[in-house]
This record gives C-alpha cells, sequence and structure tokens, in this order.
C-alpha cells in the first residue's frame, strides 16, 4: 500500500508561512541587510556557497520551511528515489510506473550504492565508453581512408540535446583542440544544412541520441545526416553512433558503429550523466574529465540527502523557491549566470524545471490547489543587464532571481584596463545588482526610484570546471525534485507534450493528403496558407 502524501496546504509550517508572509523581512529598512546578515545567511557546500542575504527571510521563515521540507519529508523521499521507489506515477490511473534513477548515473563512486542494479548497468555502459574512447585515441577505430575522426555531431532534441549541449558549451575551454563538436535538434532542415556545410564530414562521427528512438525531429535529422554521407560517398554505419533505449525502435547494430544505453529509469530532462551527455564530453574532453564530472554530481547527491536546510544547497534552494513562489507570489525565476560557459545553462534548466513540475494534478491524482512549477527562464550577465534587467528592477512583475558567480575565470586570459581585469567587472556587477535588487534606492522622482526589496541569491563558486558543473547540474537536479515533492506533483513524466505532437501529425496527414478545410487543424493549415 502506497504512503498517502500530503499536500503542502495540510501541513501545519504552510499556515505558518502564510502568516509570516503578510510581513516579510524589508530589505530596504536601513540597517536591514548588514555585514552580520549577508555573513550569517550562508550556506557552504560542494563546489559552491549559497549566499542567501538579500532573500525576504528571516530565522522563523527559515524554521518554518525547515519544518515543512520535514513535513512533506522531501529528504527521506529523496533516499527512496535513490534506492530505486517507484516514484514517476500517479495514483489511481495509468502512469508511467518507472522508478527514477538518474543518480546511479554518478553512483559508481560509492562504496555501496544506493541501487547496485542499476549502478551496473551504468558501470557496463561506461567501461564500453571508456574503451570506445580509447579505441578512437589509438587508431584503432578510423575512417574508410584510414584518417582518425576530428568531429562529431550529436542529433537530438529536448532532454537528449539541452543538457549535453549546455555542458559542453561549459566546459568545451577544456576540450582537445584536435577535436569538434557540432549540435542538430531543430527539425527546421537550416539547422542541420549549416552544420552539413562547414564539417568534413569524411572525419566526422554522428551520434544519434534519442531515448525513445522514435522523436520526429531526431529521426528526420538522422535521415538528412544520413543521406549528406551517402552523397559524400561515405557508409553511414561506419560513422554513425547511437544512445537510445534498450530495444527501442533505434536498438539496432546493424546500423550503428556503436551503441550505448539509457534506461527507462533516467528521465530525458535527468539524462545528462548518462551516456546521452558522455558520449559528447568523452569526444570532446576526454573519459577522465568526464569521470571529475561525475564524481562531481556524486558528491552533490550525497551532500543533498542532509535534513538541514541550512546545511544543504539544493534543499534550501528549493524551499526558498517555494517561498518565493507559493507565499510572495513571485511567478518567475531568472537563471541569470555570470559566466560565458554557462550560456546554454538556463536553456536545460528550462526544460528540466518546467517539464518537470509544470503540472496541475497531485501525484494522488486530485488537482493541485496552490502554484506548482513556476516559469524559469535566463541569459548569462553582463549581457542581461543590457537588455532585460530593467523589467527585475523596476517592472511590476517580481522576478525572483538565481545569480551564479565563479571566482576565476576558466582561461586566465584577462588583463587590467581603467584599473581592474574583465573577470572582476564581471564579479563586481553580479554583486552590484544583488545588492541593487534587495536594497534599492529612495528617488523624489519616481521614475528614478528603485523600490527594493527584489529576492535573489547567489551561487558562488571557484571556477567553471568538470567537477564543479557535475555539481552545479546536479544541485539544479534536486532542487526541482525536491520541489517536485513539496508541491506533490510527479515531476518525471510529461503528458503536456502529446496532444501537440498528436496534432503536429494530422496536420502532417493533411499536407499529405491535401485535405483542407474540414477539421480545425485542416482549416488552421488553409488559413496559414500553407500547401
Ligand atoms: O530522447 P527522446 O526520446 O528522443 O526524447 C526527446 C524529448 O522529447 C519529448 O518530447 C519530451 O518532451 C522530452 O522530455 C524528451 O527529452
Amino acid at each position: 500500500m502506497a504512503k498517502r502524501r500530503k499536500s503542502i496546504y495540510e501541513c501545519q509550517a504552510f499556515l505558518n508561512l502564510k502568516e509570516l508572509a503578510e510581513n516579510p523581512f524589508d530589505m530596504t529598512v536601513e540597517g536591514a541587510l548588514d555585514s552580520e546578515r549577508l555573513e550569517t545567511f550562508v550556506c557552504k557546500g560542494i563546489e559552491f556557497d549559497l549566499l542567501y542575504g538579500c532573500q525576504r527571510v528571516t530565522t522563523d521563515v527559515l524554521d518554518c520551511l525547515q519544518s515543512l521540507a520535514d513535513e512533506c519529508g522531501l529528504v527521506g523521499q529523496y533516499e527512496e528515489m535513490r534506492a530505486g521507489a517507484v516514484m514517476n506515477r500517479i495514483e489511481r490511473y495509468p502512469s508511467e510506473e518507472r522508478q527514477v534513477l538518474h543518480t546511479a548515473c554518478r553512483d559508481v563512486f560509492s562504496k555501496t550504492a544506493a541501487n547496485d542494479a542499476a549502478v551496473i548497468q551504468v558501470k557496463r555502459e561506461l567501461a564500453k565508453l571508456q574503451e570506445f574512447l580509447a579505441e578512437i585515441d589509438n587508431g584503432k577505430i578510423r575512417n574508410t581512408a584510414g584518417e582518425t575522426f576530428t568531429s562529431l555531431i550529436h542529433v537530438g532534441i529536448g532532454g537528449s540535446d539541452l543538457g549535453p549541449r549546455s555542458i559542453y558549451e561549459a566546459l568545451k575551454a577544456y576540450g582537445r583542440k584536435d577535436r569538434k563538436v557540432y549540435f542538430v535538434s531543430n527539425v527546421d532542415p537550416d539547422d542541420s544544412a549549416a552544420v552539413l556545410d562547414r564539417v568534413d564530414l569524411s572525419k566526422t562521427l554522428v551520434l544519434v541520441v534519442s531515448k525513445s528512438g522514435s522523436t520526429l525531429e531526431t529521426l528526420s535529422n538522422e535521415s538528412l545526416v544520413r543521406n549528406a554521407l551517402k552523397e559524400a560517398g561515405l557508409d553511414p554505419a561506419r560513422h554513425c553512433l547511437a544512445v537510445t533505449g534498450e530495444s527501442s525502435p533505434m536498438d539496432n547494430h546493424e546500423r550503428y558503429l556503436r551503441s550505448f544505453y539509457m534506461f527507462d529509469y533516467i528521465g530525458g530532462r535527468f539524462s545528462s550523466t548518462s551516456m546521452v551527455g558522455a558520449v559528447t564530453l568523452g569526444f570532446a574532453l576526454g573519459y577522465n574529465q568526464v569521470l571529475e564530472f561525475l564524481k562531481g554530481a556524486w558528491l552533490m547527491d550525497e551532500a543533498a540527502a542532509e535534513r538541514n536546510i541550512r546545511g544543504n544547497i539544493p534543499l534550501l534552494l528549493a524551499m526558498l523557491g517555494v517561498w518565493n513562489h507559493n507565499f510572495l507570489a513571485m511567478d518567475t525565476v531568472a537563471i541569470l549566470p555570470y559566466s560565458q560557459g554557462l550560456h546554454r545553462f538556463p536553456a536545460h534548466l528550462q526544460q528540466c524545471d518546467m517539464e518537470s513540475n509544470g503540472k496541475s494534478v497531485q501525484r494522488n491524482g486530485e488537482p493541485v490547489r496552490y502554484k506548482s512549477g513556476p516559469i524559469v527562464w535566463g541569459e548569462p550577465g553582463t549581457n542581461g543587464q543590457h537588455a532585460f534587467y530593467q523589467l527585475l528592477h523596476q517592472g511590476t512583475e517580481k522576478v525572483a532571481v538565481e545569480f551564479i558567480g565563479f571566482r576565476k575565470s576558466q582561461r586566465n586570459r584577462d588583463m587590467c584596463i581603467q584599473g581592474s581585469n574583465s573577470q572582476q567587472k564581471l564579479l563586481a556587477n553580479l554583486l552590484a545588482q544583488s545588492l541593487a535588487l534587495a536594497v534599492g534606492r529612495e528617488d523624489e522622482n519616481p521614475n528614478k526610484n528603485f523600490a527594493g526589496n527584489r529576492s535573489n541569491v547567489i551561487l558562488m563558486g571557484e571556477r567553471l570546471t568538470p567537477k564543479s558543473m557535475g555539481a552545479l547540474l546536479a544541485l539544479y537536479e534536486a532542487k526541482i525534485v525536491f520541489q517536485g515533492f513539496c508541491w506533490n506533483v510527479n515531476s518525471f513524466d510529461q503528458e503536456g507534450v502529446q496532444l501537440g505532437k498528436v496534432l503536429a501529425d494530422e496536420i502532417l496527414g493533411a499536407m499529405a493528403e491535401k485535405r483542407n478545410g474540414k477539421t480545425l487543424a485542416e482549416a488552421l493549415l488553409a488559413v496559414a496558407g500553407i500547401s
């Protein structure tokens, strides 16, 4: 018999927080935000510190958030998930009924794994990857002309693209100089054409990534690339690699030089540490860097099992998010990395968060009666400062901001210009934005007035490396999972993407048969003037 999960509004802490939210901490009062507060409201963790002095919280609020986390059993559920409980389900209705074990992808460093069976499968795939990368290095795998492969095109979409792409972008500073990676995701034919125009296909590996092995965009792009290989006189089976679910329609060894597996218990948007991300990363950076990346993620997973929110960054970030969203009515979260390497990371988190927690049904099948997942968006600073920060400071919309910064740059190529180097300028801007949002500034001219009290946190790391990237990824994965548990939604399915796919098929059918105007879909096709 499944345990009944509490909805947050059934918790005593929920009522207490509602009361506290009537009079949240005012950061604009003179002296409210002082050095003591800034020093106290810091959570030190794996590879990152979370600075949360600029949140509208008091110790009372934090105590209540702790109680809410405890009443909802968040850490207990997280541990159940890591051990292999069937968390991907909705009671009383047909649902995916799966375990959720993306954490097993990095549980390879533990003496005793949380779920042995999954870790055995994970280790087998890692060993295959290590061997494959060694064979490219030692020349056992070469093209038909006997040359080494120097490029890889990663073909996938959604979880099979966003995570790997954002991680590759974050870490390409450590990439091998003799290797290049390209990504193709959109079914817009211009996406693949632009990449195909730039590569020497004879020295290119094509990694097709699809858990289901049946995603329209990925299969279309695979066909376009295979066709280009054939037109260049090359044998696709000697260039194409697959990452897919075992026994998916793509699980066909004759069509691929190598096949790597992911498993039912790894959700697409949580799959970056599986072969979905590891093959591309391994090609670009080498196997040891993949291990560093996994190590960072594993350390964060372990740290996320701490019950005390003041000592657990993902849990604290999750609970501060609940406070801002459910009690202070902040509908959107902006992820603003002050790190060019992380320029695609907000896009990845958009999928990871919004596809996970953008739900209106609880795990018990009842409707959600409070707000579940927020809208997530973001761009790197300082670029964003010259674009949308106006709204963050003076707009009517209140946005919860999560800054991410690093004390040191990745490439160490910097110089002093007008008294400071660029890394210092970057960090000065990050800190300035945090304070400006929180404290504001009064001006008798209303148009120049900054109201302040705009909540934000800073995640501060030393340097963006494979290890810290792994930790950052796992931090956000755990945050999303904790929030999903708190809102009592199933964070691991994505029924909401189905209807659009069904209607797109209907419209494609109408296009093929030149049907026009009978159904709503056909009428829209005609009105849009598409033949
Ligand atoms: O990896 P695939 O099976 O090709 O799926 C790719 C993506 O497609 C779907 O539409 C889902 O919404 C995503 O969660 C998934 O990551």
